[in-house]
């Protein structure tokens, strides 16, 4: 399938899901070994991402040595998978669990190790299975943004998603 990101004219009705965490708390890991956001995933990336206002969350990345692409800069396809874990996460603010269908990432400025990048994302609208969200990063001054991305996410069911591969994948640090 070839998709590109386009904002429906109008959305589905989408409104805060009641057990949100409220803004300022952060969302609970995927999973222990997600490699965004898990505890125990070797190599991971241990993004925590907090819920905002509305339908919007906020997350920090630490950009450590070992995500190093050109000397001295964040690698795209490390910051491409934290796009993909703050976007990803953020339609559980509308209680919509999903995977990542189609994701695009601006990258506007070398990003140097070892500073911190702060997310700033948003669902800005659900159609049938479809939400749409975007996300800008920046190293502390919200103005100078050093990338941003917009994904279309894909509502699944999680059992019968995942369950079949779940089965055959221990869940346990390796
Ligand atoms: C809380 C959950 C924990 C998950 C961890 C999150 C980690 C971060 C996110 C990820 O990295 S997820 C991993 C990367 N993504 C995947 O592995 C997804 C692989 N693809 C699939 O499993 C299926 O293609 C998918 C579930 C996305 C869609 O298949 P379906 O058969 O369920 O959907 P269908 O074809 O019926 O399409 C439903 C709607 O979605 C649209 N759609 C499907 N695939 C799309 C696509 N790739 N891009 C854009 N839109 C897409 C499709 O056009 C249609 O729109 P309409 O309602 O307008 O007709």
């Amino acid at each position: 399938m070839s998709t590109s990101f386009s904002i429906p004219d109008v959305s589905d009705p989408m409104s805060r899901h009641p057990k949100a965490p409220a803004p300022g708390e952060p969302f609970r890991l995927h999973h222990n070994l997600c490699h965004g956001c898990g505890d125990d995933a070797p190599g991971g990336l241990h993004v925590t991402v907090y819920a905002g206002e509305g339908f919007a969350t906020t997350a920090e990345m630490t950009v450590e040595k070992w995500m190093m692409g050109g000397p001295g800069v964040i690698h795209g396809g490390v910051l491409t998978a934290a796009f993909d874990e703050v976007l990803g996460t953020t339609p559980l603010i509308i209680g919509t669990p999903v995977v990542t269908g189609h994701l695009q990432v601006d990258f506007r400025k070398p990003i140097p190790i070892g500073t911190t990048l702060h997310f700033n994302a948003e669902v800005v609208a659900k159609e049938r299975r479809k939400v749409f969200v975007r996300a800008t990063a920046h190293l502390g001054d919200p103005t100078e943004i050093v990338a941003s991305a917009s994904a279309i996410f894909i509502e699944i069911d999680l059992k019968e998603h995942f369950g079949k591969y779940a089965d055959s994948a221990s869940l346990s640090r390796p």
